[in-house]
């Protein structure tokens, strides 16, 4: 898995952030066993508890075209430092991608953390 072009993606999805309440860009990039990949960024409304974050969007978007195999999850968001999900979007990755490699990343990739969705959310809730 080149994880540097995974990064690479993740900020280039971020260009389409839809974020004009917080401008704060965020930009995802999911990768499948079978090598798929699926972008993702925030999109937010007027109606604020209604956006969706791009970590979210990403594994929606695979889901939905029924690649349930996620072997790697990188986001990136236009800050200093490595993004840090919410906690709703880590209770997804915890039922949607559990084994997941997720790399956070800065706005340009220069600032890199590994982790996974156990160690982001741990005793999560499960049914
Ligand atoms: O990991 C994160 C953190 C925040 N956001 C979005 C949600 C909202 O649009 C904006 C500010 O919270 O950033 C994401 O997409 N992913
Ligand atoms: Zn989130």
């Amino acid at each position: 898995m080149d994880e540097k072009l995974l990064i690479k993606k993740a900020v280039k999805a971020m260009e389409n952030a839809y974020a004009p309440y917080s401008g704060f860009k965020v930009g995802a990039c999911v990768l499948t066993s079978d090598g798929t990949e699926f972008t993702g960024c925030n999109i937010e409304n007027a109606s604020f508890g209604l956006t969706v974050c791009a970590e979210r969007v990403a594994l929606f978007k695979a889901y939905s075209e029924g690649k349930r195999d996620i072997i790697a999850l990188a986001v990136a968001a236009d800050v200093d430092e490595p993004v840090s999900p919410c906690g709703a979007c880590r209770q997804v990755m915890m039922e949607l991608s559990p084994d997941a490699l997720v790399i956070l990343s800065n706005r340009d990739g220069s600032k890199v953390m590994r982790t996974g969705p156990g160690e982001l959310l741990p005793y999560g809730f499960k049914l």
